[in-house]
């Protein structure tokens, strides 16, 4: 059990989850000098320390309770509940936010020339995966009758090297596909990163702290989500104007020095403003269109 008065967060080590996962927790106020070589890293304004480890080894070590938080794919997660259950180990832990981080999707994918016809062509196949448990619920829940076949990597060499007939493996752009002649057939899994929380009550101060890290994770991905938008607009266009803006219910109206006709409009908006509207502003007679990234929002 984490007994440390620290609170111990594990995070990939090396990989795609890494800089993001390390750019949030900065981004929400946790210095952190991190060292190549180090497995912890110790933050210099908080009671925290971070465990950099492989993504494999995260879920183990918040459902063993070795540390407080992980940040974790849901693949790799759901993979290693899986694991837990079928060999009685405690699977418990508590998901503190899903992320806008490690976008992709475990899929089922066959050689370019393979007749695929549906669910039914993969029966009797040998599909590779680093992710058999995942695979084989798949089977089980669709009536499936194939041979899942474990590869800890290189899972889109498998079908040319003759070790399997098809892959089950992460897809985000499909460039590995394509590199490899494979073609994506079928979604096992659609997959995000993860903040967990171990099972079982954390000590008063670390649950203050988790208390206040959440809020602040909130505010980062909302305002990477959001724009701040300003520009002229003549009075006589305003509502057409707010029309226009995405998710501008209360824009501020303020006056403009030296005319009569305009007012600037400043506006917190939900989503971007495409190049497309900017050209309709333009066209009801804006200017001084400036779209900006919000760095922090607190409601
Ligand atoms: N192409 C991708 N785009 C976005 N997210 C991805 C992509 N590939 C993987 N991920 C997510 O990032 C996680 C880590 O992927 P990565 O390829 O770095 O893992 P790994 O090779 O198993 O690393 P490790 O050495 O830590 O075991 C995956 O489990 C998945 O959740
Ligand atoms: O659809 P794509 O955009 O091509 O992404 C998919 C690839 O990304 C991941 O590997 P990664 O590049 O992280 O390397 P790894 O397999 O060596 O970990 C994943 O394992 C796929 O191979
Ligand atoms: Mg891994």
């Amino acid at each position: 059990m984490s007994d440390s008065k620290r609170l111990r967060i594990a995070v990939q080590k090396k990989g795609r989850l890494s800089d993001e996962s390390i750019a949030l927790l900065k981004a929400i106020g946790i210095k952190l000098q991190i060292r190549d070589r180090l497995l912890i890293a110790h933050s210099t304004n908080q009671p925290i320390d971070l465990l950099l480890v492989r993504d494999d080894d995260i879920p183990g070590l918040v459902m063993d309770g070795v540390v407080d938080l992980g940040f974790i794919g849901e693949n790799e997660l759901e993979e290693k509940m899986l694991e837990r259950q079928k060999s009685n180990k405690s699977y418990a832990f508590e998901t503190l936010r899903r992320l806008d981080y490690g976008g992709c999707q475990l899929s089922i994918a066959v050689p370019n020339e393979f007749d695929y016809q549906g669910l039914e062509s993969l029966n009797g196949l040998k599909i590779a995966t680093t992710y058999p448990f995942l695979l084989e619920r798949y089977f089980e829940n669709n009536n499936i009758n194939a041979q899942s076949v474990m590869l800890t990597g290189s899972v889109e060499v498998a079908p040319r090297a003759g070790v399997a007939d098809a892959i089950c493996d992460l897809v985000s752009t499909g460039a590995t596909l394509e590199a490899n002649g494979l073609r994506e057939e079928v979604v096992i899994f659609e997959s995000k990163a993860v903040l967990i929380q171990r099972d079982g009550e954390l000590s008063e101060q670390k649950q203050a702290l988790v208390n206040r890290m959440l809020p602040r994770i909130d505010g980062v991905m909302q305002a990477k989500e959001s724009k701040y938008i300003m520009l002229h607009a003549p009075k006589a266009r305003l509502q057409q104007v707010k029309d226009l803006l995405p998710g501008a219910e209360n824009p501020t109206v303020l006056p403009l020095a030296n005319s009569d006709e305009s007012v600037a409009v400043h506006v917190v908006s939900s989503e971007t403003l495409f190049w497309e509207t900017m050209e309709k502003l333009k066209a009801l007679g804006c200017s001084s269109i400036l779209v900006m990234p919000i760095e922090k929002m607190m409601g």
